[in-house]
């Protein structure tokens, strides 16, 4: 697991990373989302040994990274798919990756196949790789030590909806399998898709943590039925708060209570979701506002 405690970084008067601190657990995807020059970056940097913290500590499976025994057999790292020497084959970049490690040449083509690299891409040079195709092979090299722990920055950037998909299945069977992956996005609606647990951060700081449901949970529940003027009222008659939206009704209640009082009215319903159509975007957009350097607390 990775356990981030109080961690700060200063440059001069300007503080990147503000005193945050939570944990990614093995068994689950814990995205860390916030917008452009939040900390995300500087913070996995300062977990993977990159950057000294000014205060605080990161810890990588109990202890500090730099005092992990060859950190690639335990954690993968990808901070900078475009880092990747452009001069190179996608196969040559992964063979000394997995000899730097000390692992032999079969996981070469092991990751490849992980990734969906094929042959001929794996022989092409990496400046000739779509912002996609760095993706898969920074994510193969990665994984090419077979750690328990993944800190990937960015990872779906530059993939398309097929490929934040397929990385996502590649990133939940990780951690089925009993691993932990933490992945940071500036985007929500990738990291919604990919992770189980989301921590916001804004400004350096952390502004909102819990599961993506809970979060969702929060923002109300959306739902449609055949007859929508009497669910509004019935549920306005059971002291639920609900307002029109152009996806629905967003009520203020679980789903359970909502479905409950539609059964009592006798109203069909279509629709039925914790959160309302954008909910989340609006509580990370509003979380994350440059001026709520204060934050919210989830
Ligand atoms: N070496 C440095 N010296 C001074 N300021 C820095 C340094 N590294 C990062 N920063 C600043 O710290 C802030 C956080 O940057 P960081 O790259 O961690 O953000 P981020 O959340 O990863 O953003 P993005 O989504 O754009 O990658 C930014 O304002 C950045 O300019």
């Amino acid at each position: 697991m990775i356990t981030v405690n109080h961690l700060t970084k200063r440059y001069g008067d300007f503080t990147a990373v503000d005193d945050i601190s939570f944990t990614a657990r093995p068994g689950s995807v814990t995205g860390f989302l916030g917008p452009n020059g939040a900390g995300k970056s500087t913070a996995m940097r300062m977990m993977t040994g990159l950057t000294p913290p000014t205060s605080g500590e990161a810890h990588v499976l109990g202890r500090r990274y730099a005092d992990l025994p060859n950190p690639g057999r335990h954690v993968g790292v990808m901070l900078d798919a475009s880092a990747q020497h452009p001069g190179r084959t996608g196969r040559e970049v992964l063979t000394l990756a997995a000899r730097t490690i000390g692992v032999d040449a079969t996981a070469v083509a092991r990751g490849l196949a992980t990734v969906g690299l094929t042959d001929e891409e794996a022989g092409r040079r990496v400046r000739n790789y779509s912002l996609g195709m760095r993706q898969r092979l920074g994510l193969a090299a990665a994984l090419v030590g077979d750690p328990e722990v993944l800190v990937l920055d960015e990872p779906a950037n530059g993939l398309d909806p097929q490929g934040i998909h397929w990385m996502r299945g590649l990133l939940r069977d990780f951690a089925d399998a009993g691993g932990t992956v933490l992945l940071s996005s500036h985007l929500l609606s990738e990291v919604q898709i990919i992770a189980d647990e989301l921590v916001i951060i804004g400004n350096g700081r952390i502004v909102a943590e819990g599961t993506t449901t809970q979060l969702l949970e929060q923002q109300g529940t959306r739902v449609r039925s055949l007859d929508d003027d009497a669910l509004e009222v019935a549920l306005r008659a059971a002291n639920i708060d609900v307002a029109r939206t152009p996806a629905g009704l967003v009520a203020q209640a679980p789903a359970a209570a909502v479905g409950r009082v539609a059964l009592d009215a006798r109203i069909v319903l279509t629709d039925l979701a914790a959160g309302s159509a954008g909910g989340l975007e609006e509580l990370f957009l509003t979380l994350t506002a440059a001026d709520s350097r204060e934050g919210i607390a989830a």
